[in-house]
Order: C-alpha cells, then structure tokens, then sequence
C-alpha cells in the first residue's frame, strides 16, 4: 500500500534501526537519545504484546488489544503493521507526524517486514541493521535478558535467521553495524547519523 501522506519533510532524515530480537536496538537507541535528547523522538509503535518489566504505555509502546490494532489498521492509521513472535505490531502515522511536528529526527525500531513497508512510502529513512556478533551471542544476550519463553525465545531466534538473510540482500540497508562491543557500535551508530544530528542542531540554535 503506497502511503503518500507521510511524505519526507524538509527536515532531517527520520532513522529506521532493524535486526534480530535481541540484537541490541533499544539499547542503542536509548544511549542515542540519552546523549542527544534535543535531536532525536521515538515513533512509539503500537503492540499486542504485554510490557515487560520497566516499559511504559505510551513511551516504549502503546499497548493495545488486537481489536483495537485492527480497527486503527481498518481505520488507515497505520504505515505500516506486522505480525511478529505472535504479536501485532504497527507505526502509526501520529507516531511519526508526532516527531516531525518537532523537528526532531524521527527514529524507528522495526522488524524487516516493516522495513520492506517504509521502503513502499515517502518517508526516505536511513536504515540501519542491528546485528550480533553471532546466533550464538544472540541467544545468550537473549536469554540473559529474561524477557522471553522459551517458545517465544526459539521463535526469535528463527525470525532473526530469515533477518540475517535479508540484511544480506543489496541495498537493504544503508548502514550495517555488528553490535558487538557496546562502545563501539555505538561509536560506529552515532558517527553515521552526524550529518543529520548536525543538521537538527543548526535549526535548533538558528531558529
Ligand atoms: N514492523 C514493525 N515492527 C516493529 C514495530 N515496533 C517494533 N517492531 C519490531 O518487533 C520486533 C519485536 O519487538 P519487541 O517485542 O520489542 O522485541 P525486541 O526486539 O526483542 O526488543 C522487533 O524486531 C521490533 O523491531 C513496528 O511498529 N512495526
Ligand atoms: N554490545 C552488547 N554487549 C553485550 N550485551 C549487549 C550489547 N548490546 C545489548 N546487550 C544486551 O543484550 C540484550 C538485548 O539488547 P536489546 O537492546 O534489548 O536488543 P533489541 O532491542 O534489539 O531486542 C539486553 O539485555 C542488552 O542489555
């Protein structure tokens, strides 16, 4: 579905980070918006599954039954949805519009369904694959974090097999960083966002 009402403003370009469950976006993200709170929002996704312990309705999701993701999704208030380790999840345009109102860089965290989605609209983000330095990593950090069942747990790590593959596709993604030491991917994640982060602060101070 070819959404043209996201259109990409004049603004700086919003930041699309995807990669296996477990791969270190949110982790990233928040060191990113912790350094430079002034320059970068959140589009804050709808979900079907539960919060875990320390997230919040309506700053890491907005959390919500099916019903009501499939009337907004029936409604047109979405981007772009997907079904994922058997839960919905969506980017609504409030979400994005919300960010852009402020002139902020928008930044999503999406699976590669929603990659493929954003890539059918205007909104032109770059996009930024987040992977582990091994499967094997990955189902440690995964387990570690205490966050999945062990069916939910065997279900990522399935899924993010298939995202491996296809951050390999050409031109999938702009930038791939392999999150290995924290410090360093985050190095590598800031430094490819400098020309846009500029581009908010020289707004920011000028207006
Ligand atoms: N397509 C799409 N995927 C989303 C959205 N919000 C989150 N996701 C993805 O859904 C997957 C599961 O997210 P989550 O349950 O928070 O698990 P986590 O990746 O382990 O933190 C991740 O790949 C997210 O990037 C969305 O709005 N659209
Ligand atoms: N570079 C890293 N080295 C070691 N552990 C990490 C690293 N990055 C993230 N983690 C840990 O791995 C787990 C998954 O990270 P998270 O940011 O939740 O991934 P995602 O958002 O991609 O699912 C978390 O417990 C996090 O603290």
């Amino acid at each position: 579905m070819r959404d043209s009402t996201i259109k990409a403003m004049a603004g700086p370009r919003p930041v699309v980070l995807s990669g296996p469950s477990g791969a270190g976006k949110s982790t990233l993200l928040k060191k990113l918006m912790k350094e430079y709170d002034s320059v970068f929002g959140f589009s804050v996704s709808h979900t079907t599954r539960n919060p875990r312990p320390g997230e919040e309705n309506g700053r890491d999701y907005h959390y919500v039954t099916r019903e009501v993701m499939q009337a907004g999704i029936d409604n047109g208030d979405f981007i772009e949805n997907a079904e994922f380790s058997g839960n919905m999840y969506g980017t609504s345009k409030a979400a994005v519009q919300d960010v852009q109102a402020k002139n902020l860089i928008c930044i999503l965290d999406i699976d590669m369904q929603g990659v493929r989605n954003i890539k059918r609209t205007d909104l032109n983000p770059i996009y930024i694959s987040i992977q582990p330095p091994s499967m094997e990593v990955l189902e440690k950090r995964l387990r570690d974090r205490k966050t999945e069942s062990e069916e939910s747990l065997q279900r990522r790590l399935h899924a993010a097999k298939v995202e491996m593959e296809f951050s390999k596709e050409p031109g999938a993604f702009d930038v791939i960083i392999v999150n290995d030491v924290l410090e360093d991917s985050y190095g590598q994640l800031r430094n490819a966002l400098l020309e846009e982060i500029h581009k908010v602060k020289k707004i920011n101070t000028s207006s």
